[in-house]
C-alpha cells in the first residue's frame, strides 16, 4: 500500500465568500473527509497537510483591532495558533467519520517548525495572500491607512501579502515518522509549518507565512511518500486559466510546466507555488505528484483526472 500526502487548501476550508465561521470551517471539513477516509480504507498510510492563509490572515486582523486592549501576537505565533486549531477541527472531524466507519485508528495533529534562511530574498517581496477578498477600493483604502501590500489574486479579489520564504527542513520530521510508523494518521505542515531561522543552532520563530504546498512537498520526500497530492479549488491545472482559451491539462512535464510558468500562466500567489511544490518533490526523487480538487481525489489516484507532473 502507499503512503500518500495529501495537501489541503486553507481556501477548501474557508472558501471564498464565507466568512470563516467555525461552523462553515467544520462543515468543509467535514466534507473533505470522504474521499481521504477512502484512501485510508484501501489500506493507504496518510498524511493529511493544510493551508491557513485564510485563517492566519483573519487572526492578524483581530490581533490588531484588539491591539489596545490586548497585546499584538507576532505572525509566527499566529500560524502556530492556526496550526492548533485546524489540527484540531481536522483530527476531530476524521476521528469522527472513523468512529461512524468503524475505522478504529488514531488521528493525531503534529505541530511543526519549518526553518527558513534568515536570507531568503522573499522576506523583501511579499507574495503570499493572506485573509479575507477585499474590493480594489476597500484594498487602496486599507494599504494607504496601514501601510500593507495587496495582490490582486486569481479573479477573486484583492488580499494582503506577507512574505514566504522557502522551507529548507521540518523540524519535527522524526515525530511525524514515528507516529506513522505506528499507523496513526497525521495531521501536520499545517500552514506550511510556523517558520523558524536557526541562530547558533536555536530555533527563533520569524514572521511570515509558509506556502502549504512547499512544505509538503518537502515533508512527501523526507518520509519517502509514493504520492503527493496537491489538494485545491480547480480539478485540473490550465493554461489560459479562466479565458475563452482555457485548456486543462492531464499532465505536463516539469519542462512544460516551466515554459508554461515562464508564459505567465500559474500566478504567484496561488497555482505557481502549486507547481514549483510538484517540481520540487521530483527533484527530491519523489514519483507521483497530482494537483486536483478532493472530491476528485480517487480518479486522479486513478489517472483519469488531475493534473500529473512528471520527469
Ligand atoms: N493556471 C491555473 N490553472 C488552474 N487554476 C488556477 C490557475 N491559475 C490560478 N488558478 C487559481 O488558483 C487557485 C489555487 O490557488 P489558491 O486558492 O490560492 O490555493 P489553495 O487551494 O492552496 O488555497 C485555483 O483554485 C484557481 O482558482
Ligand atoms: N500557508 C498556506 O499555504 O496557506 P493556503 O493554502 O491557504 O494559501
Amino acid at each position: 500500500m502507499n503512503k500518500i500526502v495529501l495537501a489541503i487548501g486553507g481556501n477548501a476550508i474557508i472558501k471564498e465568500g464565507q466568512k470563516g465561521t467555525i461552523e462553515e470551517q467544520q462543515q468543509n471539513i467535514n466534507e473533505s473527509c470522504e474521499p481521504v477516509l477512502k484512501l485510508v480504507e484501501q489500506g493507504n498510510t496518510v498524511v493529511i497537510t493544510h493551508g491557513n492563509g485564510p485563517q492566519v490572515g483573519n487572526s492578524l486582523i483581530k490581533s490588531q483591532m484588539a491591539e489596545s486592549v490586548i497585546p499584538n501576537y507576532p505572525l509566527d505565533v499566529l500560524d502556530a495558533e492556526t496550526e492548533g486549531n485546524l489540527g484540531y477541527l481536522i483530527q476531530q472531524a476524521f476521528k469522527n467519520k472513523m468512529t461512524e466507519k468503524n475505522i478504529n485508528k488514531t488521528v493525531a495533529t503534529v505541530i511543526t517548525q519549518s526553518v527558513v534562511s534568515q536570507d531568503d530574498p522573499a522576506f523583501e517581496n511579499p507574495t503570499k495572500p493572506i485573509g479575507p477578498f477585499f474590493t480594489k477600493e476597500e484594498a487602496d483604502r486599507i494599504s494607504a491607512e496601514e501601510n500593507v501590500s495587496f495582490v490582486e489574486d486569481s479573479g477573486r479579489g484583492y488580499r494582503r501579502v506577507v512574505a514566504s520564504p522557502k522551507p529548507t527542513r521540518i523540524v519535527e520530521k522524526e515525530a511525524i515518522e514515528a507516529l506513522l510508523e505506528k499507523d496513526i494518521t497525521v495531521v501536520t505542515a499545517g500552514g506550511g509549518g510556523i517558520p523558524v531561522i536557526e541562530e547558533n543552532g536555536m530555533l527563533k520563530g520569524v514572521e511570515a507565512v509558509i506556502d502549504k504546498d512547499f512544505a509538503s512537498a518537502l515533508l512527501a520526500a523526507d518520509i519517502n511518500a509514493d504520492y503527493l497530492f496537491i489538494l485545491t479549488g480547480v480539478e485540473q491545472v490550465a493554461i489560459h486559466f479562466g479565458t475563452p482559451q482555457q485548456q486543462n491539462l492531464l499532465e505536463m512535464t516539469i519542462d512544460e510546466a516551466l515554459r508554461y510558468m515562464d508564459e505567465g500562466h500559474f500566478p504567484k500567489g496561488s497555482m505557481g507555488p502549486k507547481i514549483e511544490a510538484a517540481i520540487l518533490f521530483l527533484k527530491k526523487g519523489g514519483k507521483n505528484v497530482v494537483i486536483t480538487s478532493i472530491d476528485k481525489l480517487q480518479e486522479a489516484l486513478e489517472g483519469k483526472t488531475g493534473t500529473r507532473v512528471t520527469l
